[in-house]
């Protein structure tokens, strides 16, 4: 196996992981149940609220996004990945337009044992020719080659936006805001993407990632996972810092606490720390859809969140560079470590990430 692929030792998985206990499932169907309760959303909200503190996500069921559009999600992307190499050089992503396919995508410096494919739901306008923004324009395969993909990813993608803002409101109601409070940020210029990908099975797991630790910098993560298994997350340090397997629930998605909310929320709530084992025998597909705000979006905490007894402990930062130098980083191994809010924050005692 190439060098590339190898962890530092202190990173590789260690098998087997404790059984993790305790992971939050969260049964959101009071949310589309015909008249909503108030009392059961009220309820709801609290749950997501004490999953947001304690673990920084968790699992949803009942979550409302019809199994049918999930399962032609998943066979587009299986027939996608399954396409002759050449075909899927044909919508290779490049340093400037960073959608489309990618082989070699690193994190911390570590290559990742996948493929993704990334699609930008709401495209972006394309920038001015000679500006050197990047362009987030979507490269689709030809239809010729694999009918239905486009529409079944759209299809998927506006279904688990529906989520996402509902997401969005429980988080806000838990936080004790108006449900409405941080819709304004994702409009029609968001950075949302969703990305398929595919952990090949890997004749060295104890030395490598399908995808190496790190932190969604996004607002929420919405993840579908397929049932074989290999997400794994870091429990906060407060309760150990040990790392626990998110065993695969049959028809459930998995929602992350990305950065953003854990700066809006001044800490209130923690990003996950996540990672993803492979194995030597199965393929494992995923598709997380990234729910991110605008690109001028400035990121701080929100002023509710801030008091004289806690004060802000960010520095704001602009989202659309933040986001263009952590992609930049995806793209291949660097000098330095990708971006992390870490970097943003005022007391620099509490520095991991
Ligand atoms: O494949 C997974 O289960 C996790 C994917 C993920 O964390 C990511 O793409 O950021
Ligand atoms: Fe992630």
């Amino acid at each position: 196996m190439d060098d590339a692929f190898v962890q530092p030792l202190e990173q590789r998985p260690v098998a087997p992981l404790a059984e993790a206990t305790g992971v939050p499932v969260i049964d959101l169907s009071p949310l589309t149940a015909t008249p909503p309760s108030p009392v059961a959303v009220g309820v709801l909200a609290a749950k997501v609220g004490a999953a947001c503190r304690d673990w920084g996500f968790f699992v949803a069921v009942g979550h409302g996004v019809p199994e049918a559009a999930v399962a032609r999600a998943a066979d587009a992307g299986r027939a996608f990945f399954a396409l002759p190499a050449e075909r899927k050089a044909a919508v290779r992503r490049t340093e400037r337009a960073p959608l489309g396919y990618y082989d070699a995508e690193h994190t911390k410096n570590v290559r990742d044992w996948r493929e993704v494919f990334d699609i930008f739901p709401r495209e972006l306008p394309p920038p001015p020719a000679d500006g050197g923004e990047l362009v987030f324009v979507n490269k689709w395969p030809d239809d010729g080659d694999l009918p239905g993909f486009r529409d079944a990813m759209e299809e998927y993608a506006a279904a688990v936006e529906a989520l996402a803002f509902k997401v969005l409101e429980l988080v806000a109601r838990s936080l004790g805001l108006r449900p409405d409070r941080l819709h304004g940020f994702f409009g029609d210029e968001q950075t949302t993407y969703m990305r398929i990908n595919r952990y090949p099975p890997c004749p060295r797991p104890d030395l490598a990632l399908g995808l190496g630790r790190h932190k969604d910098g996004g607002a929420l993560t919405i993840l579908r996972q397929d049932g074989v298994g290999g997400l794994e997350v870091r429990r906060r340090s407060a309760a150990g810092g040990e790392w626990v397997r998110v065993k695969p629930v049959h028809g459930s998605l998995v929602v992350n606490v990305g950065d953003i909310i854990q700066v809006w929320s001044n800490d209130r709530y923690e990003s996950v720390e996540h990672r993803v084992s492979v194995n030597s025998e199965k393929e494992r597909f995923s598709i997380p859809y990234f729910f991110n705000p605008c690109r001028h979006t400035v990121v701080e905490p929100l002023q509710e969140m801030v008091s004289e007894e806690r004060p802000s402990r960010y520095h704001a930062y602009n989202w659309g560079d933040f986001f263009r130098i952590r992609r930049r980083s995806n793209f291949g191994k660097l000098e330095a470590d990708d971006i992390q809010i870490a970097h943003l924050r005022k007391d620099k005692s509490n520095n991991a990430g």
